[in-house]
């Protein structure tokens, strides 16, 4: 099907020409997109999105993928009769949790990912926090409500070597990477780590110019469930004072895109994986779309800036400082 065929040719040149500025920002750029469960939602998404990525890399950019899977997980579990419950976001993994996440992550989504990547040629290879050392986590002590809580086999990252990523990226890959990683304490256990919270850290470790964070909503909504606040943009030390006020899903997603920045990634995004080719939109238009989190020393937008209900647009121009790394 040609996409554009509402379009009229000097229409098309258009949209062509609107890409130019940030495929120049852009160019070399490395961006860290992780790419959520439930925003893997069929077959033709799936496809577009890998598409984007092939896309990003075929015009000079630096894609490192960063998958979630939990619903593919918790499908898993349910058919293997094994209970699963989330507490504060996290899913509470026991050891026999904890076989399954690493084999679904590992041998299910991954591999599918690489999959669509490789049917453009061979982009794409897989790889998990396990491989070449690249991701070390501690076991996380949760609390919910200001009462401790016990998650189980659940790591935070503490340290990551990327060498095994800009590796591949420097060999002109694209990695996708699975989110277990061994316990930095006794490295015979591995531990389920939360995708948003290592694509965060991964983004840090990798100087990315962008971390984008594809879900199945929008983006962050001040008010929810309602959904008639969409914000757009956000600094750091307003999501801060937000965090509190967040619900499960959004809590370890915004306080990736708070470490993000924090860390000295640029910006951050959450965006909606149920819009085909959402990671182009982002990029390479000037609007951008869903919420972009961006330093206090940005300057330009405390407080949030909230959008009208129905549009998911942030607005964003083209600026010159700097090279993207
Ligand atoms: N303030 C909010 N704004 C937007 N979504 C929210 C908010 N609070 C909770 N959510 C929920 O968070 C979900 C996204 O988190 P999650 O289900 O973990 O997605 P993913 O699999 O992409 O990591 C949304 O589908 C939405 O139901
Ligand atoms: C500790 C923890 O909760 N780990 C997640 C890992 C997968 C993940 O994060 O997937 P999404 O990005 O699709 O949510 C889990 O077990 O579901």
């Amino acid at each position: 099907m040609d996409v554009g065929e509402d379009l009229s040719p000097s229409q098309k040149a258009e949209v062509l020409l609107e890409a130019l500025p940030w495929l120049r920002q852009f160019h070399g750029a490395l961006v860290v997109v992780k790419y959520g469960g439930n925003a893997m939602i069929d077959d033709t998404l799936k496809a577009a999105f890998a598409e984007d990525m092939v896309f990003l890399r075929q015009v000079g950019l630096r894609p490192v993928i960063v998958h979630g899977g939990g619903p593919q997980i918790s499908e898993m579990l349910g058919r293997l009769g094994i209970e699963s419950e989330f507490r504060g976001g996290l899913r509470v993994t026991t050891p026999e949790a904890m076989d399954v996440v690493r084999m679904v992550l590992t041998g299910k989504v991954s591999r599918e990912l690489v999959g669509l990547l490789n049917a453009h040629g061979p982009h794409a290879v897989g790889l998990s926090g396990e491989d070449g050392g690249l991701l070390r986590a501690r076991r996380r002590h949760a609390t919910v409500d200001g009462e401790a809580v016990d998650v189980g086999l659940v790591g935070d990252v503490v340290d990551v070597d990327p060498r095994a990523v800009q590796d591949l990226l420097d060999a002109g890959r694209i990695p996708v990477v699975s989110t277990v990683a061994p316990d930095i304490l006794d490295p015979t256990q591995v531990l389920n780590v939360n995708a948003d919270t290592a694509a965060a850290a991964l983004a840090v470790a990798l100087r990315a110019r962008k971390l984008i964070v594809l879900t199945d909503v929008e983006g962050l909504y001040t008010s929810w469930p309602d959904r008639t606040s969409l914000v757009s943009q956000i600094t750091a030390s307003a999501l801060d004072t937000l965090l509190p006020s967040l619900e499960s899903g959004m809590v370890p997603k915004m306080e990736a895109c708070l470490r993000a920045v924090r860390g000295g990634v640029r910006e951050a995004h959450v965006i909606d994986g149920r819009v085909a080719h959402s990671v182009l939109m982002e990029v390479f238009t000037t609007r951008g779309i869903g919420t972009m989190v961006v330093p206090d020393s940005d300057g330009r937008l405390n407080p949030p800036t909230i959008s009208a209900p129905a549009s998911s647009s942030s607005t964003t121009t083209p600026t010159t400082d700097g090279d993207p790394q």
